[in-house]
């Protein structure tokens, strides 16, 4: 590949034709791709707006990590959470990559964390 992309889409790579994904019911997708992503950087699958949309279709684990050292099979973990069994057709496109870079961090216990407004207050603690 010579072109650079922020990402690239994921089709399901299956063993026969189609597969079918009933409402509630999960399933591993495999892709049919491995990368090599450089160290200081991992993939991210995200899910399609499209088919969350018109068939409640989505990840189970969004966004699933891909790490810079992992050499397996792209797999997708689809989950059904619309009404009607949802038919996964042999190189559909089910889901996205993006790659982004990421900090490493340094852990240091302390007794004490600086202070904020905020403090421990959370999940909605503002009230907007
Ligand atoms: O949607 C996903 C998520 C993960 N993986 C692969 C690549 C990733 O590098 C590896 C491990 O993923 P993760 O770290 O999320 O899983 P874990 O449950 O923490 O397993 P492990 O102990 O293997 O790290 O599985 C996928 O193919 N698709």
């Amino acid at each position: 590949m010579t072109e650079q992309a922020a990402g690239v889409d994921l089709h399901a790579a299956l063993e026969g034709e189609a597969c079918v994904l009933h409402p509630g019911e999960r399933a591993l997708v495999p892709t049919g791709i491995a990368l090599e992503i450089p160290p200081g950087y991992e993939a991210q699958v995200r899910p399609r707006s499209g088919l969350a949309l018109r068939h409640g279709i989505s990840l189970v684990n969004s966004p699933g990590t891909i790490d810079a050292d992992y050499r397996g099979e792209v797999g997708v973990i689809l989950i059904n959470h619309g009404n009607e069994p949802f038919v996964i057709e042999n190189g559909e496109r089910i889901a996205q990559l993006v790659f982004a870079r990421y900090e490493r961090a340094r852990f240091v216990e302390v007794e004490e964390l600086g202070e904020t407004e905020r403090g421990a207050g959370g999940f909605g603690h503002t009230g907007r």
